[in-house]
């Protein structure tokens, strides 16, 4: 019985081993301590793009919502300014090598140049090859114009449509890599465990694999840090001694923690899910 449960699992183990010999070999180094990609390394990772996040929302902040940058009959040519300049930045970034990462995810995919000259990068950094395909693109793009800039900006219109526009890709792109960084945290939970997670992904078990990569306490944690990071980073600094006033914030603290409740865990836990679901392809 031992046996042939053993010899079922073999191939399994084989490819696992294969497998984890060669991605550690290739992980970025952001996320690798001595050379070993471990759990508390790739978190670390994440706790260093809250910062990223955090500032760029600062950065938005400056500017009120203008609504014209958003709207897809301001230019005449079917795109909003804010996806013009989207679709143009990303194909510029994708010439000099941007998107070979596995974090680093486009949201206007289609048609994207190859880099010129071509990079060396992709061969350092891999996670299973599948994993180039899962992205929740579509979703944070929704989120972030209709939900989250008007819980952050103040409401008017100023003018300044291409650094309002310019400062929305800089959040996009910080959101989106720390939630495609989901990938790396779903690799090594595999590692660290297949046999919990290989049954799940089998049986094409969402809710089991939802269930085995949840921390609630981890994600408790992650709630208070970014607030708390929100409150330090964004509050107005003054020299006065006498100033007794009420302190300011460039934004609010608890927007960025409903953020991360709302939107950018639940999305790094479905990517990680996604990740997980190609992972014995
Ligand atoms: O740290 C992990 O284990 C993660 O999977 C990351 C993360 C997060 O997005 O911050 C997501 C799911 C867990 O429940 C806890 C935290």
């Amino acid at each position: 019985m031992l046996e042939t449960k053993l010899k079922a699992f073999l191939p399994l183990l084989i490819q696992h081993l294969f497998l984890y010999h060669y991605l550690s070999s290739l992980l970025p180094i952001s996320m690798a301590c001595n050379n070993k990609f471990t759990l508390d390394s790739v978190r670390d990772a994440l706790i260093r793009e809250e910062d990223s996040i955090v500032f760029s929302l600062i950065e938005r902040a400056r500017f009120p919502y203008n609504a014209p940058a958003y709207d897809p009959s301001f230019l005449g040519n079917g795109f909003s300014i804010a996806e013009f300049y989207v679709r143009g930045t990303e194909s510029l970034q994708a010439k000099i090598g941007r998107y070979q990462k596995p974090e680093d995810v486009p949201f206007f995919p289609k048609d994207l140049p190859s880099p010129l000259p071509p990079t060396k990068y992709s061969q350092k950094v891999l996670l299973h090859p599948a994993s180039a395909s899962v992205t929740v693109n579509e979703a944070i793009w929704k989120f972030y114009f209709t939900e989250l800039l008007p819980l952050f900006t103040t409401k008017g219109n100023d003018g300044n449509y291409a650094s309002t526009v310019a400062s929305d890709f800089v959040c996009l792109q910080a959101i989106s890599r720390r939630i495609h960084s989901g990938k790396y945290v779903a690799e090594v939970k595999f590692t660290d465990a297949p046999q919990d997670y290989s049954p799940a992904i089998s049986s094409k078990d969402r809710d089991k694999l939802m269930d085995l990569l949840t921390f609630v306490a981890v994600e408790e944690a992650v709630k208070k840090r970014v607030e708390k990071k929100a409150r330090l980073f964004s509050q107005n600094v003054t020299l006065d001694e006498n100033d007794s006033g009420k302190t300011q914030y460039k934004i609010n603290p608890l927007v960025v923690s409903h953020l991360y409740d709302k939107w950018v865990m639940p999305l790094t836990k479905v990517v990680e899910v996604e990740y997980l679901l190609l992972r014995l392809s």
